[in-house]
């Protein structure tokens, strides 16, 4: 049990993701009673993290989202589309929410040039089926301070994220920071290889 309340589902511990080899997606599905918003996702999702930025769709009361990423071709809204609406269409990602209860089903990336074109962002807890990949870090931390966390609890805050086994970052992880410093450089025309 973490001292600091992080998600309901790292709370006491990363239990709930029985990451399994070979396991082939499922269904993410709305928070309403009825007319749920149902996305099928074919495959296993990659770079599953804790994300503390304050866009990332997050249950009541969670400091963090968990959000991972799968090909956008693997993903296809099966049920009741006409209630997903754009959170933003200005930003990156766009977030394509249920406009009755406000979880977010995907998010896309439109823009050709940006190093994760070709990804969407989903969150598995929208899901019943067991077996997608667990966290493995958390991204973002320093900017659980914009959406309300007191700058002295931050310490306390990685902390408990260590103790779970997630590195910190107060960006993305190295890996996926080196994936948009090469885009930027094939971009500005200096990329090695
Ligand atoms: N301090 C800001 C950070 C916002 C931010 O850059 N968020 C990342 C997170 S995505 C999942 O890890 C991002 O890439 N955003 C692009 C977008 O939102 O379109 C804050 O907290 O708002």
């Amino acid at each position: 049990m973490t001292n600091i309340k992080l998600h309901p589902r790292l709370d006491n511990g990363i239990q709930d993701y029985p990451e399994v080899e070979g396991f082939g997606g499922g269904t993410l599905t709305c928070l309403c009673e009825s007319n749920k918003v149902e996305v099928k996702v074919s495959s296993q999702t990659l770079h599953n993290h804790a994300c503390g930025c304050s866009q990332c769709w997050k249950p009541e009361d969670a400091r963090f989202s968990l959000v991972a990423v799968v090909s956008r071709e693997t993903v296809e809204v099966i049920n009741n589309e006409d209630k997903l609406e754009v959170v933003d269409e200005t930003a990156a990602i766009q977030r394509h929410y249920c406009r009755d209860c406000g979880a977010h089903m995907y998010g896309r990336i439109e823009n050709k040039n940006h190093a994760f074109y070709g990804l969407d962002f989903i969150h598995t807890e929208l899901s019943e089926e067991k077996g997608w990949s667990a966290p493995k870090f958390a991204a973002f931390v320093s900017s659980v301070i914009e959406t309300g966390t007191p700058a002295s609890k931050m310490a306390d805050v990685r902390k408990e994220l260590n103790n779970l086994g997630l590195p910190t970052y107060d960006t993305l992880s190295p890996e996926l920071m080196d994936l948009i410093a090469t885009k930027a450089a094939e971009l500005k025309g200096t990329l090695q290889v």
